[in-house]
């Protein structure tokens, strides 16, 4: 049996995924064993007979054949409507995803089933900054299965060819792999196909099923929904996709992109609405924070090295920091992002899933279950934050030399009264044995002096020092730092103290480093080319479950209620600046200095 399984592993995505370390290292191959892991475990998990039951699909049988000669013959009809209720039982819940999970695995990628990918605003900003070139990155790194097609859908009139030039010019061929770049470009785009139609007509969507048919040719048909729109025709566009165009023989899913909602009630709104046409393991929330290379890195580091784990709580560390910054303001994205704030839009999603995955207790297995379980339970034992816990800030307009940088009012689309935070900084606290007392702190902002995402492990004072002496540092503040930089440049560098040779006694802080762009060669792929490989494969650990949402808002809703009904003036800082002087006042209240201050990297 163990080789039937193993035999099966030949797959285009698990092929793709395999990547090769650079020749020293044997750590890589334990993490690609990790990840194998992932895949054994999941496709040895039993079907589970009810969900047979709930699809209506024909029976399953018990034991999953893998290899790819073998048709599948079944999966869950994706419109088949499964009430959500009884997914509360996790244990249930955990069973129906790993069986789905086994599903698309014997789907995705065989002889006898196809993938058809529709980018719902596919003439749209995201569209084309980041969907079309992550789906041509999968393509150029074999990742796509055998049999997969492309589709545009907005409103927007377009021939095929047309939506063709205009995804060209997004593409670009990887630094690394330059071969072959314009053959495999043209055999992509001929794969690429448009279809014109309105977000809430099921004519419309009942055409595109029609040429997504024609082409998917008899086989199997997965589909995946890529909903690149504005959050107001999210529910129509399910509405229709599902009811009019979704699979009838294989998976049909759908991505999700963010805003979901702008509090816990319009969150819990769009989620209902959601559940009326999809599953709640259709649902792929995609937060895009998520897929990058060091967010993904942060468990490996974690509970893959013995060093880090047993310093992992309130006992060793001091504080820990999430820090984002960009040296643009909103440019052209205003009107969205007045309506939500960076609060919403990089605290309450990208900043606090980090948090989550850095402070969650370790998972059962890692499985998607397991880990959104423990992210949850770190959720849920936070202290909702509090005004005085909290410094708000919007740019102002600065010149410097002969240019002036607008201020965030400037933005045509935005009211020039708006008090719409544009940077902040907040103190967390989580109240669960491990945390007790530990600031977790936040900081974002736009129009900052730097772009950068980092997290910052500020370790305590180490007691007794026999170095406490004026040695040259003052080793209460020159306490050890993890710092794991996200980006631009990713690294993972450790603080310490050391001594400067010579026979003197001097002591220094140095950076044990580990640089990607020395260690590794290969390009690190975009977020988006993992999630959206995920969601193909059925993976759902790096997408966000109703409950972590909901909890995730659970913490922002009183927060943000209070400081717009109260209107709470932000604290104006100057364009490319280091944001308003509030934030070190509550940082100093923590007894925390921020990490990002120093002079180094
Ligand atoms: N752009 C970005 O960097 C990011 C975007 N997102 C989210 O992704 C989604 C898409 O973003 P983005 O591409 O910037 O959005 P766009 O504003 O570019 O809209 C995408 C497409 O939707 C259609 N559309 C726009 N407005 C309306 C409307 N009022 N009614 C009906 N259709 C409309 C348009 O297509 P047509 O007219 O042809 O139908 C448009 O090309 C949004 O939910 C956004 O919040 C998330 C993170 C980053
Ligand atoms: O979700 C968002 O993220 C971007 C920043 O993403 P990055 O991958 O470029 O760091 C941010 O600019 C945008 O406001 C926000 O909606």
């Amino acid at each position: 049996m163990a080789a039937l399984y193993s035999s099966s592993s030949s797959s285009a995505a698990t092929h793709c995924r395999s990547y090769s370390p650079p020749s020293s290292s044997s750590f890589y191959s334990a993490s690609s064993s990790i990840r194998s892991g992932i895949k054994q475990r999941v496709r040895l998990a039993p079907v589970h007979k009810k969900h047979a039951v709930k699809s209506q699909a024909k029976p399953v049988p018990d034991v999953l054949m893998l290899d790819d000669q073998v048709a599948p013959k079944v999966t869950a009809p994706a419109n088949s409507k499964v009430k959500s209720d009884n997914l509360k039982d996790s244990i249930l819940y955990d069973a129906l995803s790993k069986e789905s999970s086994s599903i698309a695995n014997l789907d995705s990628g065989g002889e006898n089933s196809t993938v058809s990918i529709t980018v719902v605003g596919a003439s749209g900003d995201l569209a084309k900054k980041k969907i079309f070139p992550a789906l041509f990155a999968l393509y150029y790194e074999d990742c796509l299965p055998k049999h997969f097609t492309i589709f545009g859908y907005a409103r927007s009139k377009m021939t095929d060819a047309e939506l063709r030039t205009m995804v060209s010019k997004t593409l670009t061929c990887r630094i690394d792999k330059r071969e072959n770049c314009s053959e495999k470009m043209e055999q992509f785009l001929n794969r690429c196909f448009y279809h014109s139609g309105q977000y809430d007509s099921k004519e419309n969507f009942v055409e595109l099923d029609k040429k997504l048919k024609e082409l998917e040719g008899g086989r199997v048909a997965n589909r995946l929904y890529y909903l690149s729109i504005p959050p107001n025709i999210f529910i129509d566009a399910v509405k229709c996709a599902s009811s009019s165009a979704s699979s009838a023989n294989g998976w049909t899913r759908v991505i999700v992109e963010k805003p979901f909602g702008r509090d816990s009630e319009s969150s819990a709104a769009l989620t209902r609405s959601l559940k009326r046409y999809l599953d709640e393991d259709q649902i792929f929330r995609i937060d895009h924070y998520l897929g990058k290379e060091l967010v993904e890195n942060l468990s490996v580091l974690r509970f893959s090295n013995l060093i880090f784990e047993p310093l992992w709580s309130r006992q060793y560390i001091r504080n820990v920091q999430f820090l984002f910054s960009e040296d643009f303001g909103t440019e052209g994205r205003g009107g969205y992002f007045d309506n939500y704030g960076i609060i919403r839009d990089i605290m309450q999603n990208h900043l606090l899933q980090i948090l989550a995955l850095f402070a969650m207790e370790t998972p059962v297995s890692l499985d998607a279950e397991d880990i959104r379980n423990e992210k949850v339970k770190v959720l849920r034992s936070m202290r909702p934050l509090l005004l005085e816990d909290v410094v708000v800030g919007q740019y102002k307009s600065h010149t410097k030399g002969d240019v002036t940088y607008p201020a965030y009012t400037d933005d045509k689309t935005v009211p020039k009264d708006s008090l719409t935070p544009t940077f902040a900084a907040a103190a967390l606290f989580i109240d669960n044995a491990r945390w007790d007392g530990v600031p977790f702190l936040m900081k974002a902002g736009k129009a900052l002096h730097t772009k950068r995402a980092e997290i910052r492990v500020q370790f305590r004072h180490v007691p007794g020092n026999l170095y406490n002496r004026n040695f040259g540092t003052d080793l209460d503040q020159a306490t050890n730092e993890l710092v794991i930089r996200v980006q631009p440049d990713e690294a993972i560098y450790l603080k310490i103290n050391n001594k400067v040779p010579g026979l003197g006694m001097r002591l220094d802080r140095s950076n044990l480093n580990l640089h990607y762009a020395a260690r590794y060669s290969k390009e690190i792929p975009d977020a988006y080319e993992r999630l959206l490989l995920d969601a193909i494969e059925g993976e759902r650990r790096l997408f966000i479950r109703s409950d972590e949402l909901d909890a995730a808002w659970a913490l922002f809703t009183p927060l943000l209620k209070e400081l717009e009904e109260r209107r709470i003036n932000p604290e104006y800082y100057p364009y490319g600046s280091r944001g308003p002087v509030g934030a070190h006042y509550l940082a100093a209240k923590h007894n925390v200095r921020w990490g990002d201050m120093g002079s180094e990297q």
